[in-house]
């Protein structure tokens, strides 16, 4: 497979530069700076309502930003657009969301191989792929994922967002719903990402056990981002 973030391992896989954003007229990004490399992990608190599930949707260049740059993998997601954003997303971004989002009907193979096939990868190493990052991440085989439990979910929603071997692995809470026990194993194994796949992982989370387990740790008030913990390299960048 070939790794996104294996092209330059100097370079950020993610760089915000002077993100500037409002909503409804309220400021929520002031001139906002984050870098995030290969094989790194960061994770981003912050009060309720401070922004940390709209910096996401920016880096996916789901949201246009006011003011800034968002550069994954090199290219600026508030200039592409149309099919050329959607490509860039899909081979350089994998996202996990709080509750796996997978599709219930579909087997946990089928939901990963799903990515891979719509990025274009064709059928046989789409499923040869799925199979063997299901098997990495211990989800067993199932013919629905309707049944299966929380921390099954997200593991399966991990090697969906890892199958096109990303740069920048998102996730938004992705421990949110799960119990003490599932969380730290899912979040053992989310952590365990940037170093296996040579991935960068940006984590959004209200959760101080998990924010504690990134690189650095990240505080979004007032509009930006400073370190939050004495082990943060000083700041976002
Ligand atoms: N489409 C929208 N229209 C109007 N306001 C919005 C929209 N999207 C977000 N907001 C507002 O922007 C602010 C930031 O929302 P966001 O979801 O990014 O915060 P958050 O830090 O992720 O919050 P939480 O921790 O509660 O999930 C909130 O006040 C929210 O109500």
């Amino acid at each position: 497979m070939e790794t996104g973030a294996s092209q330059n391992m100097n370079e950020p896989v993610l760089r915000v530069a002077g993100l500037g954003h409002a909503v409804s007229g309220r400021r929520l990004f002031e001139s906002l700076d984050l870098d995030v490399r290969a094989c790194e992990s960061v994770a981003i608190t912050g009060p309720s309502g401070s922004g940390k599930s709209t910096l996401l949707s920016c880096v996916l260049g789901l949201i246009r930003p006011d003011t800034g740059a968002v550069e994954v993998a090199g290219s600026d997601m508030t200039v592409l657009r149309g099919a050329a954003l959607a490509r860039h997303r899909s081979r350089h971004i994998g996202m996990v969301f709080q509750f796996g989002e997978l599709l219930p009907e579909l087997s946990p193979l089928d939901n990963v191989a799903l990515a891979a096939l719509l990025a274009g990868v064709p059928r046989q190493d789409a499923y040869r792929q799925a199979s063997a990052l299901l098997a990495e991440l211990d989800v067993p085989r199932a013919s629905s994922s309707e049944h299966m439990s929380g921390g099954e979910r997200q593991r399966t929603a991990v090697a969906r967002a890892l199958i096109n071997s990303p740069a920048l692995l998102l996730a938004d809470e992705p421990t949110g719903a799960l119990d003490t026990e599932t969380r730290d194993r899912v979040a053992d194994l989310l952590f365990s990402m940037p170093a296996r796949h040579q991935c960068g992982l940006l984590v959004v989370t209200h959760d101080g056990s998990i924010a504690r387990r990134a690189d650095r740790t990240l505080a979004l008030v007032g509009g930006a981002l400073t370190a939050a913990n004495s082990s943060g390299t000083g700041g976002a960048r």
